[in-house]
């Protein structure tokens, strides 16, 4: 176990960010920090890479606390994001791996072929500010990893990347897992999770509501979803025993249901109606699991 968070609290005057938060993030593993708005993921980043100091219990990365002095370790892709607009992207990328120790040759080696691996090489002497917003990030992401860090931190990586830079992207992280970095991120997109990461942790006002294993947390849910497609009305499943929540739509619904009991008996119940074109039991998805939990809604 690498990354350690016990007990950890963060209070900002009179307010408290973040409340007895403990995790532990296993080494080479993919964690997911989901939460609405304010919930206190990027307060818990910055606690982690001792940008600020929590105000009770401890973290730890290897059994040390991450400091200034261990910033090669560690990489953080900042929700704000923050590179010099008017720098070339080669001497913008010098700059901040000279920082973490790094020699200006192995820099722009490892630029180059970051550059190639996002269909951008010519961007190498383009300044900051003649690139895309979405293409800015993928060079402060390149910023975050140039130094091949133990530990990485995405804040919301993927926002404001189309769908063919969010592909790159996830094949960009899953590279490094696969290659043994250690990565948490935050993402208000709960597929992205799903996809992801095995490990979660859902914070409500700084407070973990759910954390762990996520086939666990899928499986300790117990609810599934039914979905039925056919060509009667199904409204009358609603007021069914063992039946939650009911999202009807065109030719269908999207029932919640306690347990496979509950679909047995829709499934005898539908028998002599009419017509059905689909009846399928799903586990529950981690955006059910996050509405129910943090109390928000997501697409
Ligand atoms: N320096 C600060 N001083 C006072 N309050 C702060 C400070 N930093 C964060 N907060 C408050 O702590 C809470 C958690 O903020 P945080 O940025 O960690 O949330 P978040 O989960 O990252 O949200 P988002 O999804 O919007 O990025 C918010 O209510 C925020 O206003």
């Amino acid at each position: 176990m690498t990354l350690v968070l016990e007990d950890v609290t963060k209070r900002f005057g009179a307010f408290t960010a973040v409340q007895n938060l403990s995790l532990t993030i296993p080494e080479g593993e993919m964690f997911g920090m989901l939460g609405a708005n304010g919930a206190g993921k990027t307060t818990t980043f910055r606690m982690i890479l001792g940008l600020i100091d929590q105000t009770g219990g401890s973290i730890t990365w290897k059994k040390k606390k991450i400091g200034y002095d261990s910033s090669h370790l560690v990489g953080y892709l900042p929700e704000e994001r923050g590179l010099y607009p008017k720098m070339r992207v080669a001497e913008q990328l010098v700059y901040l791996g000279r920082l973490r120790g790094m020699k200006k040759s192995r820099v722009l080696d490892e630029l180059d072929e970051w550059l190639e691996k996002f269909h951008v090489p010519e961007y190498k002497n383009k300044k900051i500010d003649e690139l895309s917003k979405g293409n800015q990030q993928k060079i402060q992401f390149i910023a975050a990893v140039i130094h091949k860090p133990e530990l990485l931190i995405l804040d919301e990586p993927f926002s404001g990347l189309d769908p063919v830079n969010v592909e790159l992207l996830k094949k960009a992280v899953l590279d490094l897992k696969a290659s043994g970095t250690t990565i948490v991120f935050s993402s208000h997109r709960m597929e992205h999770v799903e996809e992801l990461c095995e490990y979660l942790c859902i914070l409500q006002k700084g407070r973990p509501v759910v954390n762990g294993q996520l086939k666990e947390i899928k499986r300790s849910y117990g609810r599934k979803n039914l979905i039925v497609e056919a060509d009667f009305d199904l409204g009358f499943l609603k007021e069914l025993q063992g039946v939650g929540r009911f999202q009807p739509f065109s030719g269908g619904a999207r029932i919640e249901v306690k347990d496979e009991l509950t679909a047995a008996r829709i499934f005898s119940g539908l028998g002599g109606r009419g017509f059905v074109r689909k009846f399928v039991l799903e586990e529950p998805s981690l955006n059910d699991i996050f509405i129910e939990k943090a109390g928000a809604a997501y697409e």
